[in-house]
């Protein structure tokens, strides 16, 4: 049977007519730019973006944040189970995550803004892998560096005030295990491909800032 077949009932090529008609992936590489922004947790993803924010004009899309955001939202039917995940330090399925970051990247889209730096994800190979086939796909992976020692130090700083429910030690050691575990295989997929630029983050805020526009200088003009 084809699309179109008359002997197909009336729903079912309703349904093969919408999806033949909805690009894969939804964006092309001419219409957005996508750097994925990944790193252990507390590295520093979210301080640095701000600053390509201040200065380059991105669209920061934090997978965290939109996930916490939905969380909070009255009636969603996603809240209980995105709460216990965060503080499990476990990744929410796929759908869930990509839905949110495809409908935050379609409301800026409209609004002319199209380079997006997507923080904190994909942190897992089966949302790499489906993001960039059904979103869009990535022009390059920045890889934030840091010893555990280090980030363990600035989230416990940060759980003084932060009011997350994940900045506590029970929380960080499963982010860490989850991180090691899941989330580096995907940083190295990126690498077989040539996409990853790592930036080591020990330093302060501002030389790690300097050191990363010195890696980035030359795609800046995505
Ligand atoms: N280079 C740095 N030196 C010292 N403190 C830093 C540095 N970079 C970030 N911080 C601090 O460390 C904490 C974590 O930073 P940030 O929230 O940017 O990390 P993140 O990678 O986005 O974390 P998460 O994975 O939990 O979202 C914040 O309190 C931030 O101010
Ligand atoms: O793609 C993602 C990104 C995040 N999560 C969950 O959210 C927390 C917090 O993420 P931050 O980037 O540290 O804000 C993370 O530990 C996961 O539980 C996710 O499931 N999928
Ligand atoms: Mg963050």
């Amino acid at each position: 049977m084809k699309l179109g077949d008359p002997e197909i009932p009336i729903e079912v090529r309703e349904k093969q007519a919408m999806a033949a008609a909805t690009p894969v992936p939804a964006f092309s590489r001419d219409e957005v730019k996508v750097i994925f922004v990944l790193g252990g947790p507390g590295v520093g993803k979210g301080t640095q973006c701000a600053h390509l924010v201040r200065d380059y004009n991105f669209v920061h899309l934090s997978a965290g944040d939109l996930l916490r955001a939905e969380q909070a939202r009255e009636g969603s039917e996603f809240g209980e189970l995105i709460s216990t995940y965060i503080r499990e330090g476990k990744i929410v399925p796929q759908e869930i995550t990509i839905a949110l970051l495809r409908n935050a990247m379609q409301d800026e889209v409209k609004t002319g803004r199209t380079k997006f730096l997507i923080d904190g994800f994909p942190r897992k190979m089966d949302q790499a892998v489906k993001f960039e086939e059904d979103v869009a796909v990535s022009e390059f992976t920045l890889y934030f560096e840091c010893t555990e020692e280090v980030m363990l130090h600035r989230l416990l700083k940060r759980g003084e005030t932060s009011g997350r429910a994940d900045d506590n030690i029970e929380s960080i050691k499963k982010r860490f295990k989850t991180f090691v575990e899941t989330s580096m295989p995907v940083i190295d997929y990126y690498r077989t491909q040539n996409k990853v630029i790592t930036v080591p983050c020990e330093k302060t805020k501002e030389e790690v800032y300097d050191l990363l526009k010195e890696k980035i200088s030359d795609r800046m003009s995505i």
